[in-house]
């Protein structure tokens, strides 16, 4: 099989002239989660990577997690990383070469396994939450509703935020895959509104059922939302540098300084932990980090900035201002399943 590089003669790097060695044996092997938002996610980087490298074959083996299997309250399974086990598993036995992950799905309070390496971010989605009506509903916006209107959601972060905005409002658990929770939405009638990523629903194709999205002001975005992660094993020289060059410089930057304060504050994505890096006009790295309260009544508020070369000090020292200001208690005391 021959490699047409895109663009240029130069785009033929090592990554390249060594895939073309291994390609003709079989297709890189992508897992994944089932659900449609994986996949969807999955094949915008096969998209990305045979746009970059036309020809290269990429098959997407989708996988089940115990996430995907416990219907419960994920917090009392520990939140953590529960998306990812079987998938890193796959990847370390060898059963798959590279694995597709929703960085916002991705723990912060254990290591990542010995061996595997994110070595690519696809540029970052939009991260404002939506609100999504069921079909029918009088209502198109969170202002509209009226009093002990039932919210769903399972996020803590969005149930804290939620509740600061509207504490009259009725919070409910509410989980599953974008699609079956739409679909509950408007057939079971058991909330008057959901909470859902705007880049997830756009994903999956559903952004026509956005009322309301909802300012980031009210609503401050999980560390690592709209950025999906390529990961695969370090040792695997090839497979890294075919990665590296569908990575997205800027958004890598950020997740270095969203992950660095997650990591120093030792959260989950389910922790009412939020954050945001982003690069202002100026060309500066902008982080803003808050932890709440599960009842959204009590919360810290950081933000600094500093120069892109400096992410990983711009991570530690929001986390640093935020721990000043009392987040470890404030976070601990929102943990009501924490174990002995
Ligand atoms: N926890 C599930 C999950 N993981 C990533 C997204 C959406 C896209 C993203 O922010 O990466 C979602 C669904 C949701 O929050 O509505």
């Amino acid at each position: 099989m021959t490699i047409v590089p895109s663009g240029s003669p130069q785009a033929l790097t090592p990554a390249t002239a060594y895939f073309r060695d291994a390609l003709p044996k079989r297709p890189l092997r992508l897992g994944g989660r089932t659900s449609h938002l994986a996949r969807a996610y999955a094949r915008r980087v096969i998209d990305t990577l045979t746009s970059v490298v036309p020809g290269l074959r990429v098959e997407y083996v989708p996988i089940t997690t115990s996430a995907d299997r416990y219907k419960g309250d994920l917090s009392e399974l520990g939140g953590k990383g529960l998306f990812m086990k079987e998938i890193d598993k796959a990847l370390m036995v060898g059963e798959i070469d590279a694995a597709v992950h929703c960085m916002k799905d991705v723990p912060g309070d254990v290591p990542l396994p010995k061996g595997l390496v994110f070595a690519a971010y696809m540029q970052r989605d939009d991260v404002h939450d939506a609100v999504v009506f069921p079909e029918g509903s009088k209502y198109s916006s969170i202002e509209e509703l009226p009093t002990g209107a039932r919210i769903g959601t399972s996020a803590v972060r969005r149930k804290a935020q939620l509740l600061r905005w509207r504490p009259d409002l009725n919070v409910q658990r509410f989980r599953g895959n974008v699609i079956p929770r739409l679909t509950r939405l408007d057939e079971d009638r058991e909330v008057d509104a959901l909470v859902l990523a705007r880049g997830g629903l756009a994903a999956v194709g559903m952004d026509h059922r956005i009322s309301q999205v909802v300012a980031m002001e009210k609503m401050c975005p999980a560390i690592g939302a709209g950025v999906v992660g390529v990961q695969c094993r370090k040792a695997d020289e090839g497979i890294v540098e075919l990665l590296q060059m569908i990575d997205h410089a800027e958004t890598r930057t950020h997740i270095l300084a969203e992950r660095t304060m997650l990591h120093a504050l030792q959260g989950h994505c389910n922790s009412p932990i939020a954050g945001h890096c982003h690069t202002t006009q100026d060309g500066q790295l902008s982080l803003i980090g808050m932890v709440f309260s599960r009842d959204g009544a009590t919360f810290a508020y950081a933000h600094e900035w500093d120069t892109p070369d400096h992410a990983h000090e711009l991570g530690a020292y929001v986390a640093a201002t935020l721990t000043r200001k009392n987040a470890r208690s404030i976070i601990a005391g929102t943990r009501l399943h924490q174990r002995p």
